[in-house]
């Protein structure tokens, strides 16, 4: 029997609600259009009408009025609503109405910042879904990051180069830090006639797309810019997560695996893991959570402490006592602040103006040994160190990172053929969706350690909360 969410509501909380979920009151973020600043653009009709192989169904184009909602999980007695009308955003997916002649269409495809597996999968499904879905047949990568828009020359793609991309880790067509020059940039767009620009990187890499999109904005060109999240550690909001991430996570649990047979093997033996993980520890989180091996995780969201009641060493120490050895996981930007840094390295940045971090496993490493060797003199203590960095960011995508990667490319496709722009392409609540990209720009997805997430990492490593009684 179908019932209305009101009536829903009354069934669970038996009162009236005060103020039932009404889809007239949402608020839809907007999405940029080529349309808001070029008024005669005039509408074409979609190429997938005529395909070979398939009919565009009943259903098959999303209208504008297709959206998803940010917050599916709801309070229903209205005690907790928010003030504000919950979030909507407009449904990724095909559209009737295209803006772009594929005969004209010069396309531009850019990867930029850290490495992350999947990333030559989202360069060969944009390749392949604009030549096949749409016909078009200039596609070009820009080699080596931002800074290869003007200072070499983009390469052409077609499918039969990119075929077999989407087993290789890594990005073929390279990737860099550095090297943002917004006038160059967009001046190089325009000397290569490029209408649509498809830019795949993290955070400061979305910080420059928007950058880009006001520039195009404020030249009136008619360029379709969008940004594909690439962010392994899975640090970007709104979406559900980054591609790279679910293949992140399993190799990192090889890892870990091989940490808990090293301290195992051990007398008093330490396994000790770096992941990765600047500002938050989703990949620690999810690793330890799936491989169940680990004593305790740190991550930058918890702050913790060495010596102590309550404190890391302490907690250790029982552990070895119990067990006879420990694995403990380390996301890299845990305790930074309470590794010694010189002035010089207090103001160190890399190309891209991140903060360098000093490297956090190697510290605690000699942070253990110098404990143990204080505390217990005459007990053997092993402590083995592995740090997964690179093996884990350089791999091919899994099955499902590549699946991803395919809907994302063919979202991003979809949406920029549509005539919008300077927005980024994700799935929300498993709904793929268009966001502006100045929301993704500025949003930040960290571990909740409040939240019943954190709870279960603590109810599988019975850690200590770290918090000083
Ligand atoms: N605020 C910013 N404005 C414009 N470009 C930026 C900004 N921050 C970073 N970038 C550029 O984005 C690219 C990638 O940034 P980086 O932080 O290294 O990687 P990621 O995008 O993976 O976070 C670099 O070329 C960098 O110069
Ligand atoms: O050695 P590199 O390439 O500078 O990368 C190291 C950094 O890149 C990361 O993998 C993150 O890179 P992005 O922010 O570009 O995704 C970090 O975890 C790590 O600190
Ligand atoms: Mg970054």
């Amino acid at each position: 029997m179908a019932i209305s969410l009101p009536e829903a509501a009354t069934l669970v909380a038996g009162k009236d609600l005060e103020s039932p979920l009404s889809f007239s009151n949402v608020h839809l973020q907007k999405v940029h259009h080529l349309t808001d600043y070029l008024e005669d653009l005039h509408a074409q009709t979609n190429p997938l009408d005529h395909n070979r192989y398939f009919h565009a169904t009943e259903g098959f184009y999303v209208s504008p009025t297709d959206v998803v909602l940010g917050q599916v999980a709801h309070d229903l007695s209205g005690k907790f609503s928010s003030p504000t009308p919950p979030l909507a955003y407009h449904r990724a997916g095909p559209r009737k109405d295209i803006f772009f002649e594929p005969q004209n269409t010069r396309a531009a495809i850019i990867t930029c910042g850290g490495l992350c597996p999947g990333m030559n999968t989202v360069i060969r499904e944009l390749v392949v879904g604009l030549w096949e879905l749409y016909g078009v047949r200039k596609i070009y990568g820009v080699v080596a990051g931002y800074r290869g828009f003007y200072s070499m020359e983009p390469i052409e793609l077609n499918p039969k180069l990119v075929h077999n991309w989407h087993k290789r880790g890594g990005t073929a067509l390279e990737t860099s830090r550095g090297g943002f020059d917004l006038d160059k940039i967009v001046d190089s767009i325009e000397h290569h006639e490029f209408n649509q620009v498809y830019i795949i990187g993290g955070d400061g890499t979305m910080r420059g797309v928007v950058k880009i999109f006001n520039e195009i904005l404020r030249r009136r060109l008619k360029v379709g810019v969008v940004g594909i999240p690439k962010t392994v550690d899975n640090d970007v909001g709104i979406i559900d997560r980054s591609f790279g991430f679910q293949t992140a996570v399993e190799m990192a649990q090889q890892a870990i695996s091989a940490a808990h047979v090293e301290a195992e093997s051990a007398v008093n033996g330490i396994g000790l893991v770096k992941l990765m993980g600047r500002s938050t520890g989703h990949i620690a989180l999810h690793a330890i959570l799936s491989s169940r091996d680990v004593d305790c995780c740190l991550i930058p969201e918890d702050k913790f402490y060495l010596e102590g009641k309550g404190g890391l060493f302490e907690f250790l120490e029982q552990r070895l006592k119990e067990n006879g050895h420990a694995v403990l996981v380390v996301s890299e930007g845990a305790g930074q602040d309470m590794i010694p840094r010189s002035d010089a390295q207090k103001e160190e940045r890399d190309e891209s103006g991140n903060l360098v971090f000093l490297d956090v496993g190697p510290w605690l490493k000699s942070e253990l040994k110098n404990w143990w060797a204080r505390d217990h003199p005459n007990e053997l203590f092993t402590v083995k160190y592995i740090d997964p960095t690179y093996m884990i960011r350089a791999v091919p995508a899994n099955a499902t990172d590549n699946l991803y990667c395919t809907l994302l490319a063919h979202s991003a496709i979809h949406g920029v053929m549509a005539g919008y722009t300077g927005f980024v392409a994700g799935p929300i609540n498993g709904i793929y969706a268009y966001i502006p990209v100045e929301e993704v720009a500025k949003s930040k997805n960290e571990v909740n350690t409040k939240d019943h997430k954190w709870a279960w990492v603590r109810s599988v490593t019975n850690q200590p909360d770290f918090l000083k009684g």
